[in-house]
């Protein structure tokens, strides 16, 4: 048999035991006693029913004020309370300190009756949480002395973390930009060796060739977050190739160079030398066959041998050659310079490469040298044992600056010692150093916030732009913005490139320092500077790299190496002046990097107001939705001042970051925003 056992107003438990027809006896009569006692108290309970205030959970939107009109007016003589019908954990929020922020119809009376409602533990429930640390967790009944009960006492949730002693915090080494050079491995020497065998006095030469040189090669990676350790290194080079060796042996490969980067890093050419490319050119010129427009020397016959001279950098002479062979040995003409076949898949010079994506292979910036020719390519009938060989090629060095614009779905933007690093605190697991001063942050930090209902699901219903359930998402605190930081004063405007490519802004409003609208049109100022010294740039890189003539697109490679135009079959090299910059047409198949960036103003915006927990910040915060309300029914113009600027939805969340109340608002709003 089964009983049904009351623990509490809202646990139960099943209990099952054999009972005893004696204990079921005694267990009627008691039952009997407590009837006849209930029975006679229902009326006086009735009464006091009557009398006290009910509240009634109704549906009525978040943030709509209810109308007694529509309600019975029955209702209104029992003295009923209307509150918007939501889920527990908001209504959780109602007792807090953010109550006449959310509901400012709500009464005293009315707020104190929905406290005794809420007094049972079995109303609270869990949301969501934040990677290691619970949103709900940091979302606790507000208790004051005077109303918590011990059991309360013991649920009370430690929330120092969120305000930590300017001492804790954690910091990760952060750059997010630096130059760096790269070389391409040279390739190694070529052998001068001859075959030594019994019987054979002058065996023939057999000498291997060099190794070619490692390849650099670059990968953006999701573990990476940081440029500092290749700013460090500041120079990176791949490995040289082997030497060839006797018995026809070629030298071994140099090993290769992988430059990881994070995710969303920019990599811009600065400079390139390119010896292998010089040298084609100066080929050519000898030759008269590269483009060979107005050469006047017939191209030598294949196969003939033209006498060439000593060359420290290019030839390698036997090893116990005396000083004298340098003048009197007898050298042919230069091979041409070789270059790897991989060059074909070098990016074209200059590098502009926007690595926003995890990339699954690496990508390939610089192929190595190959290596020098050993000995038996120079046997000729005049020359059987040559004792020369050539050396490898020099590698080709790069010198490209990176710069590293954090790719974080919420970027939050606010003035100095707003909140903005309490508040990433209070919805993720991040710990920047939080001060009651400005600039407390200097460089930006990343938190995560875990989508999770606690059972491994995802708490909010939401897809990413590649179809998956949307199971985190990551915000950017960034160093606060100050007036005129567009003409660098403060930290200057460098940090807003962190901002500038996440999906949602969020702007953070301390409503305890003077007037909100005021602070928020500064952000917006800021902001659209940020965007128009932005667009300049690109306008200026823009036009020295292309000029449009006639249709056509002049295209300037940057440096003098690596000249690979992709000419069309029909064009015809032999018309080409090497001095001049190559002519490509506009339609041709080669992509130009693209000019322009989506306006920061178009993206999904809102405000959070923080410190809503200091006196006298409720007026403050009135105007702000008013001021907020109006933008987005087109009455007053964008903060931002320009056209299609986003205007949908837009509000404010009041927030005490530092007791972490109506924090856990904020994920909804940005998943909301993000699915837009
Ligand atoms: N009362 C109250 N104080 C807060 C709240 N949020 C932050 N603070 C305090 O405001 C001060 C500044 O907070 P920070 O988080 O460092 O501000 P910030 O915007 O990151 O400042 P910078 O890094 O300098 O740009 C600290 O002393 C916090 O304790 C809040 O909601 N209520
Ligand atoms: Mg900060």
């Amino acid at each position: 048999m089964y009983r049904l056992q009351w623990i509490d107003n809202s646990q139960t438990r099943y209990s099952q035991r054999e009972k005893s027809t004696e204990e079921e006896e005694e267990e009627e009569d008691e039952g009997k006693k407590k009837e006849e006692e209930e029975e006679e108290e229902r009326p006086r309970e009735q009464e006091r029913q009557v009398e006290r205030p009910r509240a009634i959970f109704g549906p009525v939107a978040l943030d709509d004020t209810p109308t007694f009109n529509s309600l019975d007016s029955r209702y209104l003589r029992r003295k009923v309370t209307v509150i918007p019908l939501m889920s527990p954990a908001r209504l959780c929020h109602i007792n807090g300190t953010l109550t006449p922020f959310l509901y400012p119809f709500l009464t005293e009376q009315c707020l104190r009756s929905i406290q005794r409602s809420l007094r049972s533990p079995a109303r609270r429930c869990n949301h969501y949480s934040t990677a290691t640390t619970s949103i709900t967790s940091q979302d606790p009944l507000p208790t004051t002395p005077a109303t918590t009960s011990p059991s309360e006492d013991e649920e009370t949730i430690d929330l120092s973390y969120l305000d930590p002693s300017p001492e804790s915090y954690s910091l990760t080494p952060f750059t997010d930009h630096c130059t760096l050079q790269l070389n391409a491995g040279a390739g190694g020497h070529g052998c001068v060796a001859f075959l030594r065998e019994k019987y054979i006095a002058a065996g023939p030469a057999n000498g291997g060739d060099g190794g070619s040189g490692g390849n650099v090669y670059i990968q953006a990676v999701r573990g990476e977050t940081s440029l500092h350790k290749l700013a460090r290194r500041g120079i990176l080079k791949a490995g040289r190739g082997k030497n060839g060796q006797g018995k026809g042996q070629g030298g071994e490969r140099g090993d290769d160079l992988l430059v990881t980067v994070p995710v969303g890093t920019v990599v811009r050419e600065i400079w390139r030398q390119d010896r292998v490319a010089d040298e084609e050119e100066r080929y050519a010129r000898e030759r008269g066959s590269f483009f060979g427009a107005d050469s006047s020397e017939e191209p030598a016959a294949e196969g003939e041998s033209k006498q060439g001279q000593w060359r420290r950098d290019k030839w390698l002479l036997y090893p116990g050659a005396l000083p004298s062979s340098f003048t009197t040995a007898e050298f042919p003409a230069l091979p041409r310079p070789r270059k790897s076949n991989l060059t074909m898949s070098q990016p074209q010079a200059p590098i502009k490469l926007d690595l926003d994506k995890p990339m699954e292979a690496p990508m390939l910036l610089a192929a190595g040298a190959m290596g020098g020719l050993g000995n038996p390519h120079f046997v000729t009938r005049s020359i059987p044992r040559p004792k020369f060989a050539t050396k490898g090629e020099v590698g080709m060095r790069l010198q490209l600056q990176l710069e590293l614009k954090l790719l974080a779905d919420v970027g939050l933007v606010g003035l100095p010692n707003a909140g903005k690093s309490t508040l990433l605190r209070a919805i993720t697991n991040s710990r920047p150093r939080v001060g009651n001063w400005a600039f407390t942050t200097l460089q930006p930090n990343i938190g995560t916030v875990v989508l999770d209902n606690h059972k491994g699901r995802p708490g909010l219903r939401s897809l990413t732009k590649y179809g998956e359930p949307r199971t985190s998402f990551s915000i950017a605190d960034i160093p606060g913005l100050i007036e005129d930081a567009h003409l660098d004063k403060g930290l200057g405007l460098g940090f807003l490139r962190h901002i500038e490519r996440a999906a949602v802004l969020a702007f953070v409003v301390d409503l305890s320092a003077g007037d909100a609208v005021a602070a928020l049109q500064g952000l917006w100022n800021e902001v659209g500077e940020y965007e128009s010294l932005r667009d300049h740039d690109l306008n200026i890189e823009t036009e020295t790299r292309i000029e449009t003539e006639n249709g056509l697109v002049k295209w300037k490679p940057m440096g003098s190496g690596s000249i690979s135009p992709a000419f069309d079959d029909d064009d015809d090299p032999g018309t080409h002046d090497p001095s001049e910059p190559f002519m490509l047409d506009a339609g041709s198949a080669r992509e130009l990097p693209p000019l322009s960036l989506p306006p920061i103003s178009a993206k999904p915006w809102f405000v959070v107001a923080t410190k809503a927990d200091l006196p006298e910040t409720r007026e403050n915060f009135a105007a702000l939705q008013a001021y907020l309300k109006a933008v987005a029914d087109a009455e007053f113009e964008h903060p931002s001042r320009t056209k299609n600027a986003w205007r949908k939805n837009l509000h404010a969340v009041p927030v005490s970051a530092i007791k972490a109340e109506g924090v856990s608002r904020i994920p909804e709003v940005v998943v909301q925003l993000l699915d837009e």
